[in-house]
């Protein structure tokens, strides 16, 4: 058939057939469908003026009642048509992916067993419910970047093309095509999806397959680009610091993709989630500890994270395992750092040192917060200190003062005609300093102050008179530097404000 003969509809499929059609001869995946008998029509014509051969195979998975029937009956009609048609019965056997998958595998696996490139039938229409259902599974670019023109020996030429015009050609070419009830069975997430797209369009008022195609020719450019940046990524003969310096350094993407790479090779479940929460030992280290994730669907039972290769490439946090609960996920901001903590204790043990100058002072430590600053103070401090400690507890595994303050353990030391400053690391509603101080006043100490490392003014219920705080901070429930939620979080270094969906 000359190229002038053909109608507009079959001119444009043999042309988009005859713009990609591989050199030599080359097999057409043709299910009976409109799309995929117009395409076996299209690459016949391209193929015959090149004087190449595209021989029709048409799969039978054996999965529907008359099954090999339907094929024949397409086989017939293209041959009708002058294309060399042929049947190829495939053996399903289901899989953990679901028997769709399995179908595909099969049929994807008989149509390149004979070597030569395969031609698919999918449309612009298919390649935007592949990029809907590609975002909702919410994996990224690569997920948005639909399915290649080209890809190992598979080949798809109609991808520009809408189903309304591989159907359209075959009326042209005077061919009837097999309408597949699978195509209109809700129960698959394809129909699914091609259901939600008319409704959206529908809503719209305009066609989205088009800007949904566009997407993922754009998404697939991005990915390509940026996986071939991360396979170029290589750290493995730095030693770790450096290592770890080099992936710190990557934008977001590079780095995600690093690791994700990394954990898959390992058998971790490399999901979103838990390459977060170990990009987070990289850029967010504050003292966290190890992270656990679980082992990857195909990976052995338990996380083999805990080998050197993991630490050495991932963490100045000894990383070990590897984990979706990783604190910083529970973390919603760092409001001081480690250093700026210290740098503020040793302002305060100075201030302390020259007030107190000459005297000995008994610090009173509250339990169990107080450890860490206790311990930081006396150390940045100049004067003779003694230590003692206190414990007392008004918050118990919540977030709200119980306002009831229990003391736990009483002090050894006698306070008489001594100079105390009670240490503690926080002061939120002032309930628990309120009654200790009163209480610790009666016992007939020289002078009695307060150090706190931090202070919340306007959660302020009772006036407590503070000499000396470390920091003010806003209202809110916060963790890290001895200052826990239900009895978690206190030996981070850093403080925090803690995410609300760890408590509510
Ligand atoms: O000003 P308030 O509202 O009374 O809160 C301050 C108190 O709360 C914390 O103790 P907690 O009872 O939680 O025990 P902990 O030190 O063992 O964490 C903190 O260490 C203070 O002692
Ligand atoms: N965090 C931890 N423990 C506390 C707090 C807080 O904000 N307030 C009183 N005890």
């Amino acid at each position: 058939m000359a190229k002038r003969e053909l109608p507009p509809a079959t001119l444009a499929v043999a042309q988009a057939v005859a713009a990609v059609l591989p050199d030599g001869d080359v097999v057409v995946g043709c299910s009976g469908g409109a799309d995929s008998t117009a395409l076996a029509l299209g690459a016949a014509w391209a193929a015959g003026r090149r004087g190449t051969r595209a021989t029709a195979v048409i799969v039978d998975h054996g999965l529907q009642p008359r099954s090999g029937e339907i094929a024949r009956q397409a086989a017939a009609r293209l041959g009708a048509h002058g294309v060399d048609a042929r049947i190829v019965p495939v053996h399903v056997a289901p899989s953990g992916e679901g028997l769709e998958a399995a179908a595909r595998e099969a049929r994807l696996a008989a149509l390149a067993d004979r070597g030569l490139p395969v031609l698919l039938g999918h449309t612009l229409d298919d390649q935007a419910e592949t990029v809907l259902l590609g975002l909702l599974r919410g994996s990224g670019t690569r997920s948005l970047a639909g399915m290649a023109e080209v890809r190992g020996p598979f080949v798809r030429p109609l991808l520009a093309l809408r189903r309304a015009e591989t159907e359209q050609a075959c009326r042209d070419w005077g061919v009837d095509w097999w309408c597949d009830p699978m195509n209109d069975d809700d129960a698959f997430a394809r129909v699914r999806a091609r259901g939600l797209l008319s409704e959206v369009a529908a809503r719209l008022g305009r066609d989205v397959a088009p800007a949904l195609a566009r997407t993922a020719s754009l998404a697939r450019a991005d990915a390509d680009a940026l996986d071939a940046m991360a396979d170029a990524v290589e750290t493995g003969d730095l030693p770790e610091s450096a290592r770890i310096a080099a992936l710190e350094g990557l934008p977001d993407a590079l780095r995600w993709r690093v690791l994700h790479r990394w954990m898959a090779r390992l058998g971790v479940a490399a999901e979103q989630g838990n390459v977060l929460a170990v990009d987070a030992l990289l850029t967010r280290w504050r003292g966290q500890g190890a992270s656990r994730c679980p082992a990857g669907p195909f990976g052995a039972s338990a996380p083999t994270c805990a080998s050197p290769g993991v630490r050495a490439a991932t963490s100045r946090a000894r990383l070990c395992h590897v984990d979706a609960t990783d604190v910083s996920q529970d973390l919603e901001k760092v409001l001081f750092t480690s250093d700026q903590i210290q740098a503020r204790i040793d302002e305060v043990a100075s201030q302390i040192d020259a007030d107190y100058e000459g005297r000995d002072i008994l610090l009173v430590g509250v339990l169990n917060g107080a450890v860490m600053v206790m311990s930081d103070l006396q150390r940045a401090m100049r004067s003779h200190v003694e230590m003692d400690w206190m414990a007392v507890s008004s918050y118990g595994a919540g977030t709200q003062s119980s306002g009831v303050v229990r003391i736990l353990k009483d002090l050894n030391a006698d306070l008489e005609g001594r100079d105390v400053i009670v240490v503690e690391d926080i002061i939120d509603t002032g309930l628990t300093l309120s009654y200790l101080m009163s209480n610790l006043a009666s016992r007939g100490p020289a002078s009695l102050e307060i150090m706190t490392m931090f202070r919340k003014p306007d959660a302020a219920q009772m006036e407590v008179p503070v000499k000396y705080v470390g920091f003010e901070i806003p209202n809110e429930f916060v963790v890290g530097y001895g200052l826990d939620y239900a009895g978690r979080y206190r030996n981070l270094r850093d403080v925090g404000t803690l995410a609300k969906h760890v408590y509510s």
